[in-house]
């Protein structure tokens, strides 16, 4: 369901006939989070495993990842450990990411229980959501969640956009001051202004 989580994300709407994702395909939304313009380009990786050594270049320098199964299909959700284990050792040890597991629509065929995927992702350190990339239930919140839980770790000083590798890139030079405290920034902006 990534293509179709990614199309939902961008387009607003089911992307019909999705075929296979050949190697790398990319998409990009510009969002508000907590009041700041963010532009989230976000990388839609095959998950045929004849393309992984292509898909594990990809890894490097993100900031965060949606981690997808399908709750219909028991074997994605068993495949999950070993992506999981691809993300935390090819991207920064930093990374943030949450867990998606889709086709939420499909209750009936359902073959892996909220309960158990979330003790997966509670154990794993891993955000959690049920989505439909069909009906749009969640997707949004799924990226949004994503992008907040980097820019709140910038915030926090946990995580530094200026260091190589990090995914993250400053639109303006201004908003470096993002890890200051809010009165300093508002401060600091009264000089510029004089
Ligand atoms: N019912 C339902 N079907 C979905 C949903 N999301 C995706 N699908 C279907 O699942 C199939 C695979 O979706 P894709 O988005 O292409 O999957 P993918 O993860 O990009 O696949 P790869 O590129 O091969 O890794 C398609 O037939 C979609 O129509 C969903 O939320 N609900």
């Amino acid at each position: 369901g990534k293509s179709c989580l990614l199309h939902q994300f961008i387009e607003t709407k089911f992307k019909q006939d999705s075929n296979h994702t050949i190697g790398v395909e990319f998409g990009s939304r510009v969002v508000n989070v907590g009041g700041k313009t963010v532009k989230l380009q976000i990388w839609d990786t095959a998950g045929q495993e004849r393309f992984r050594s292509v898909t594990r270049s990809y890894y490097r320098g993100a900031a965060g990842a949606l981690l997808v199964y399908d709750i219909t299909s028991r074997e994605t959700y068993n495949a999950l450990t070993d992506w999981l284990t691809d993300a935390r050792t090819l991207a920064s040890p930093n990374i943030v990411i949450i867990l998606c597991g889709n086709k939420k629509d499909l209750d009936a065929d359902r073959e892996v229980t909220f309960l158990e995927a979330s003790r997966f992702a509670q154990e794993n350190e891993l955000m959690f959501l049920e989505t439909s990339a069909l009906t749009g239930e969640n997707v949004e919140e799924a990226f949004l969640k994503t992008a907040r839980t980097i820019l709140n770790k910038i915030e926090s000083g946990e995580l530094d956009p200026e260091r190589m590798g990090s995914g993250i890139q400053y639109g303006d030079s201004s908003l470096r001051q993002l890890r200051q405290p809010r009165g300093t920034t508002a401060q600091t902006k009264q000089q510029c202004n004089c």
